[in-house]
């Protein structure tokens, strides 16, 4: 017999939930199964109510401890461990122990894990996410305990349409794939690039909101209550008759529910009374972390025993992408809707994947297009850092160092900005320079990638510039003989400086001090390789060498730089947390079929439109990281609009299209935040 609990008021709205009292869940499992089950388990934090019903009575100390006790006590935990290494050297140990005691919880208690991460998210981001992350990848042979997520390797190859079905929850609506070939800067760690997905996907419960186990609510049944309210039905939450049978039937059907599990509650709900009851169902509505293990080209990593994946070469060509299509037909026969976002692919996957699949299902790759819209951003308020006003972005003189997936993604961003100010697609690619490991990229340069040949630089264009030039001889002057003259001649007197190589240093001292020439009073310094290491320059070494008048953005977080006398050298994150959780979030609201270049430009203009001018001024390019939150509900707005004026939402729930159409900007931010999930305990009830 279900103990029914009606979970909250309807609002005035059809398809949310106020959330009045807490969204109880319906669960199969019992006792010790319970504690177990990081998704449900509560610790101690169970009441005595339902210690009682569900088994657990004598499996934990009598003492129930509140969810906020549970808290402050690993809060208290957690800051002893930092007090306690402050004075270690050894800061990747010392990381490495904070993820540990986090991911200790996150294999425990889900709810408390992400309830604390949210709350702490400027603290614990650059521990779950860049930069410790990626030294949790180098290491995770050693620090594998509980699986999360899936694994597909080159072994399954046509057993995934089946295996597809060993993940527990009924709909996915975010999954992260890798194929752990580029991890970071840090290269090929094949299977051990789950930590990426995984770590991506605590972002989007963090940022975006996005619920590791969603409590999907239906009307289990039309209940007949002949003499009103039955007294003492055990419900654990206030009954709330309503009276339009219409909603719930709805309700039903938007949650493409399994009838036959409706039809079977009917038959066992024995209550002779009416009374429309909202009950609950638990459908894990999961974000699921991948990897597509195809083998790796790191010896070390095949060479290591305790290696968790398949000890082989990688996979190349069409037998690779025959794996990656398996799995896409997988998942789309199974979740349809799910949203695939693809993280740190090799170049040539990366572009080719995104060719393949993005007009195919809703799909993006976040290294090539996340970044671009971050960087873009970035660009957009280095512009007015500098004074001068954002139609003069066209003007900006960028040099890009790195012309791989992301900085290839970043320069043609960068390029459809400046063809929608100017209308001009022949010049637009004018002031923006571009290097890779072997210097300067000119029309010059044989076999050139296809994706940087709009980069490519006519050789005669500067004075001197010649395909190959270091990234120095491309910043500095040098002496050139003109009219018989000798005199300085500046090359290129950047107003930005963008590093996406993926090599730590780069940006050297003797190129920052070639800055000082720049021909803006107020250049930008953009070391975005992650992690921390790989970074083209530190935020001291910019200051320093750079001068005090600089904007610097850095992929991986760097503290603020004190610059004598109270001045404060202002540090961004230039880092696609930024958006990706927005883009991710308001495809999904929106039942977007596909990601449009409009859906992304969106999402950039509204990170770019978020700054102050008093922000700016300061060299404050992005907001803070506490703001997560309200930025990518802004963010995930901007996307759910610009997918309903190109026409390619298809609604979400029963919110169709045509009710996202006539929504206002700020309903839609509204709708955004109503969908946002924040962890609090649910109360549970056991189906019999
Ligand atoms: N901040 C962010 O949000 C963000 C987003 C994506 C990628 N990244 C970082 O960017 C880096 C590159 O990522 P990717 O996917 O483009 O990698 P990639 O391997 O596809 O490209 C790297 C590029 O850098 C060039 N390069 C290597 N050494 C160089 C050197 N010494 N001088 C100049 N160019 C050099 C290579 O030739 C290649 O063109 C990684 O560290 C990654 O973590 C940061
Ligand atoms: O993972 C990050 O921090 C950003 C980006 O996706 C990267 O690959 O560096
Ligand atoms: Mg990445």
């Amino acid at each position: 017999m279900w103990n029914l609990t009606v979970a909250s008021r309807l609002s005035r709205s059809r398809c949310f939930f106020s959330s009045v009292i807490p969204r109880p869940c319906i669960i199969q499992k019992r006792g010790a199964d319970i504690l177990h089950d990081p998704w449900i388990n509560k610790d101690t934090g169970f009441p005595l109510t339902e210690r009682n019903r569900l088994g657990l009575r004598g499996l934990l100390p009598p003492r129930v401890i509140s969810f906020e006790q549970q808290y402050a006590r690993f809060m208290e935990s957690y800051r002893s461990l930092e007090k306690n290494t402050v004075s270690e050297s050894d800061t990747s140990h010392v990381a490495l122990a904070k993820w540990r005691i986090l991911n200790r919880l996150h294999d425990r208690n889900e709810t408390l894990y992400f309830r604390v991460l949210i709350d702490n998210i400027k603290d614990f981001a650059p521990i779950i996410y860049t930069p410790t992350v990626g030294l949790v990848c180098q290491n995770y042979s050693g620090l594998f305990r509980r699986p999360r997520g899936m694994y597909f390797s080159a072994k399954d190859k046509g057993e995934m349409m089946s295996m597809i079905y060993n993940w527990p929850a009924q709909k996915v609506d975010m999954i992260v794939l890798t194929d752990g070939s580029r991890i970071l800067g840090l290269g090929d760690l094949g299977v051990h690039g789950i930590g990426i997905p995984i770590g991506k996907l605590d972002m989007y419960v963090a940022a975006a909101g996005l619920n590791p186990q969603r409590v999907v609510f239906g009307v289990l049944a039309k209940l007949i209550l002949k003499d009103g309210m039955p007294e003492g039905l055990g419900l654990e939450a206030e009954l709330v008759f309503h009276t339009k049978v219409e909603v719930f039937e709805m309700l039903m059907e938007d949650l493409d529910f399994d009838t036959n599990r409706i039809a079977n509650a009917k038959a066992i709900v024995g209550i002779s009374s009416c009374l429309y009851v909202l009950c609950v169902v638990v459908i894990f509505c999961l974000i699921l972390p991948v990897m597509l293990d195809v083998g790796t080209n790191n010896l070390k990593l095949i060479e290591d025993p305790l290696y968790l994946g398949l000890r082989q070469p990688r996979l190349e060509g069409e037998e690779y992408l025959s794996i990656i299509d398996e799995f896409i037909e997988a998942v789309l026969t199974r979740w349809p809707k799910a949203i695939v976002q693809f993280e740190d692919f090799q170049m040539k996957w990366a572009f080719e994947t995104l060719k393949r699949y993005r007009e195919r299902f809703c799909m993006f790759n976040d290294d090539v297009q996340g970044t671009a819209g971050v960087a873009l951003a970035g660009l957009l308020g280095t512009v007015r850092a500098q004074g001068r006003s954002l139609d003069d972005f066209p003007n900006q003189k960028i040099v890009v160092v790195g012309a791989g997936s992301a900085g290839l993604g970043v320069l043609s961003m960068a390029v459809q900005a400046v063809v929608r100010m100017t209308g001009n697609a022949k010049t637009a690619a004018q002031n923006f320079f571009l290097l890779d490991k072997d210097g300067l990229i000119t029309k010059e340069r044989k076999n050139l990638d296809p994706a940087a040949v709009p980069f490519a630089k006519d050789p005669g264009l500067i004075a001197g510039l010649r395909d190959g030039d270091s990234l120095l001889e491309v910043v500095s002057s040098m002496l050139v003989l003109e009219q018989q003259q000798q005199q300085h001649v500046k090359k290129v007197k950047p107003d930005v400086l963008l590093g996406l190589s993926g090599v730590g240093g780069v940006f050297n001292e003797e190129v920052l001090k070639a800055l000082r020439e720049s021909s803006s009073n107020r250049p930008a310094i953009f070391a975005m390789s992650n992690p921390t290491m790989n970074a083209e320059c530190t935020s001291v070494e910019a200051f320093k060498h750079a001068g005090e008048n600089i904007v610097f953005a850095s992929g991986s977080p760097f503290e603020n730089v004190q610059l004598g006398n109270g001045k404060v050298g202002y540090v961004n994150q230039a880092n696609n947390m930024y958006l990706f959780p927005g883009i991710g979030l308001g495809a999904l609201l929106s039942g977007a079929r596909i990601i449009t270049d409009d859906m992304l430009q969106a999402a950039a203009e509204c990170l770019a439109s978020y700054m102050t001018d008093q922000d700016i001024e300061k060299g404050i390019l992005y907001p803070s990281i506490n703001g997560i939150r309200d930025i990518t509900a802004k963010v995930g707005a901007s996307v759910v609009r610009a997918a309903v004026a190109e026409e390619v939402a298809e609604g979400y729930g029963k919110v169709d299209p045509e009710e996202l159409a006539y929504m206002s900007k700020e309903e839609t931010v509204e709708y955004v935040r109503r969908n946002m999930w924040y962890p609090n305990y649910s109360p549970l009830v056991q189906q019999k």
